[in-house]
């Protein structure tokens, strides 16, 4: 497979060229940083931009998504993408001659087709706990919203219309909140619902142990028998499509509330806008949907959309200056470290691999970073290159078909870089393979 991802200032043949910076450990570059070039999609953190421009990368920032035809255009000049919901299927990734690495500035990766990014040895990195507590914050006042029917009576403030009433509004003290997933914001959302007196009670497919006082129950039909509220926070994943559905709200009791803070394809919209309108559920709160708009703007369709005591927004749970700004250190950070020293700790789609830094005393040690295709005899090929060397450390691992390779090399002169290179480049299986000194 032909490797265009070794940015145009490569390969240097001079001694002086190794990368000294640092005074204990070596940063490693196999390049000028200007060279990598940054496309940042939709308003990603400033904290984002200000590390990648640190680390002299060109960024080139956009507030918003591309539409289709630019994103093509500009994925095949750029090393890495930054991005929270555009869509980078295969059709649009196909196309970038150079990427490295994506960065997913949120949870969810759902967008990016991850396995063909492995194919075609681009590591993805998202930020997997950075927005949780935003998202289980989000949910805990909604769970008060809705028992309060605030938002009804907010609506009806705003057009002129004074209407106290008590009946069906309720204390969340002594409820039942289900938890449909109990991972990263199921298990903070719990604490946070058991703190104003709830019961909490959660359904997941992974043994998890129980926080506080919570109870593991054995099926999600349980949950939505028991539950005053359900709370859905499962990935999206083909066994999560329609997980709600007209059988399972049918299921909840009657008067519950139903909130959706995951994924749009995990309940099906029509059965829940039918379940309110018949009056079966007493609210619900939504902030995900099938189809999302790319920009800010008029021209919002749902079946929901005047469904009684009902809480719509705009895909916001992770939405909040603190979740925007650790989302954006740790996801350039990881962009960062994978560009530079080959580190994919993190990594969504690839074996995660670091090797400890070079000494700064160590001037003649190379770093080969080799993503292959994973059948037998790679690494035997990779060896057998390197078998004239004293390789100083090396690791490798593997996810499905995609195996990572990194290995510390001692080179006797600089000369060798482009030679090791080039054979390492050559092997049948090799999809992408750098060397940083
Ligand atoms: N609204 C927002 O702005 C927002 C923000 C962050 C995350 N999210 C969404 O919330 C989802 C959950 O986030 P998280 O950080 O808690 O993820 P997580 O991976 O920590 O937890 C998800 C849990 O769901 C469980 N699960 C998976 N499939 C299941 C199934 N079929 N039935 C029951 N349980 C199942 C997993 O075992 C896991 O424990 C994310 O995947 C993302 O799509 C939305
Ligand atoms: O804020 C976003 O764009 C995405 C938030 C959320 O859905 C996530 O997956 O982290």
């Amino acid at each position: 497979m032909v490797d265009t991802a070794q940015p145009e200032s490569f390969p240097i043949s001079r001694r002086d060229s190794f990368n000294t910076r640092d005074t204990r450990t070596r940063n490693l570059k196999p390049f000028h940083s200007g060279d990598i070039k940054i496309l940042l999609l939709e308003n990603v953190s400033a904290k984002a931009v200000d590390i990648l421009k640190k680390a002299g990368y060109q960024v080139e920032f956009h507030t918003k998504a591309l539409d289709n035809a630019t994103l093509i255009e500009k994925i095949k000049d750029v090393h890495a993408v930054g991005l929270s919901k555009t869509k980078l299927t295969e059709e649009v990734l196909s196309h970038a001659n150079k990427l490295l690495t994506i960065g997913c500035f949120c949870i969810g990766t759902n967008q990016v087709d991850l396995s063909y990014a492995a194919s075609r040895g681009i590591c993805v990195f998202n930020s997997p706990f950075s927005n949780s507590r935003s998202v289980a914050e989000l949910v805990i006042a909604e769970i008060i919203l809705l028992a309060r029917q605030l938002g009804d009576r907010s609506r009806e403030m705003h057009e002129g219309v004074w209407n106290k009433v008590s009946k069906a509004c309720y204390e969340i003290r002594g409820k039942t909140l289900g938890i449909i997933g109990y991972g990263h914001i199921g298990t903070q959302l719990g604490v946070l619902a058991e703190a104003l007196g709830m019961h909490v009670v959660w359904y997941d497919i992974l043994p998890v142990m129980p926080i506080g006082m919570s109870r593991a129950a054995n099926s999600l039909e349980e949950v939505l028998a028991e539950a005053d509220f359900v709370s859905c926070h499962v990935p999206e994943t083909p066994e999560t499509k329609d997980m709600i559905g007209a059988r399972e709200l049918a299921l909840m009791k009657p008067n519950s509330y139903l909130i959706n803070a995951s994924r749009g394809t995990v309940v099906d919209i029509d059965a829940l806008a039918a379940a309110l309108n018949s009056g079966h559920l007493a609210g619900a709160a939504v902030d995900v949907y099938p189809t999302e708009p790319l920009a800010n703007g008029p021209g919002f369709e749902s079946p929901l959309r005047n469904c009684p005591n009902t809480l719509l927004t705009p895909h916001i749970g992770g939405s909040t200056e603190e979740a925007q700004r650790m989302i954006g250190v740790e996801v350039a950070t990881s962009i960062v470290k994978y560009i530079d020293s080959g580190a994919s700790v993190n990594a969504v789609n690839f074996a995660e691999c670091d090797l400890r830094a070079i000494p700064s005393t160590d001037l003649t040690t190379v770093r080969i970073v080799n993503v292959h295709q994973n059948v037998p005899g790679v690494l035997r090929q990779i060896n057998n290159i390197l078998a004239d060397y004293n390789v100083n450390k090396q690791i490798s691992d593997s996810k499905g078909d995609v195996a990572y390779f990194m290995a510390d090399v001692a080179v006797n002169d600089p000369k060798e870089i482009s030679t090791i290179y080039e054979q390492v480049t050559a092997i049948q299986e090799n999809i992408i393979t750098r060397v940083l000194f």
